[in-house]
């Protein structure tokens, strides 16, 4: 007798810009843990701003609905993340779910944030408030810091700045170059990203059943 698939209630829009590596560690963990019978949660597309973003032919192997809002179409940031809303809408048309930044590289206007209400999150490659921004690990080994991390944290229309909801520490080790330190960080990315993401689903779950 064939069981139909539970519901999603909670559809997980993924944003990218690249290869995607923290998308790709969601999606496995969303597997592994049964998400989608244990909080009727599901990644229900991955977005890039890039056309050329490696993650989306692997997401599309995956069997994950995928598209392109390519930011240089548009004449503005507004106009980008209007029609970057459109496309999020298309798979979370009750605005139930996440918006989940993974790697996405595009600084999101206010109008853009209040409309997800504190429903995006982010990870960003340093311990915050240390190095918001671009270039984290090459500050880091600049300013002669002895450790490095990432954050999980909800995005608000300050960058960088949200309510921080995981955080990974790694040393910085002598001779360490910016790849190395970013190798070292990233493996901790696909481990607390997922994670966070947990939390807030089963707290979801207890809430609202
Ligand atoms: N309103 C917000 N938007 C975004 C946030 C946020 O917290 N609030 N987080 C960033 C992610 N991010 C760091 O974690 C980040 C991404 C991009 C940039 C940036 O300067 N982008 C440039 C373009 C850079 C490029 O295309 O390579 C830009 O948008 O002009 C800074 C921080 C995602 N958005
Ligand atoms: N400011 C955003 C930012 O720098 N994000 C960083 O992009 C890298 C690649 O992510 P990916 O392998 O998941 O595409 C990750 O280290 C992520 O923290």
């Amino acid at each position: 007798m064939h069981v139909r698939d539970p519901a999603v209630l909670r559809p997980l829009v993924i944003l990218i810009s690249g290869t995607g590596s923290n998308m790709q560690a969601i999606v496995r963990a969303a597997a592994r843990g049964r998400w989608r019978e244990r909080y009727g949660a599901a990644v229900a597309a991955v977005i890039s701003n890039r056309p050329d973003a490696k993650g989306l032919a692997w997401a599309a192997q995956e069997g994950i609905a995928t598209a392109v809002v390519d930011h240089t179409a548009y004449p503005s940031r507004e106009a980008f993340d209007a029609a970057l809303a459109a496309a999020i809408d298309q798979h979370d048309p009750q605005g139930r779910g996440l918006v989940v930044l993974a790697g996405f590289m595009r600084i999101l206007t206010a109008g853009f944030v209040q409309r997800y209400e504190g429903r995006i999150l982010n990870i960003h490659p340093s311990l915050l408030p240390a190095f918001p921004g671009l270039h984290t690990h090459r500050r880091a080994i600049e300013a002669g810091c002895r450790f490095a991390g990432a954050t999980v944290h909800r995005v608000t229309a300050e960058l960088d700045h949200g309510e921080y909801l995981e955080q990974a520490v790694v040393p910085i080790l002598p001779g360490d170059t910016p790849e190395t330190l970013a190798a070292r960080v990233l493996t901790q990315e696909h481990l607390i990203y997922p994670r966070a993401i947990e939390r807030l689903l089963a707290a979801a779950c207890a809430a609202e059943g």
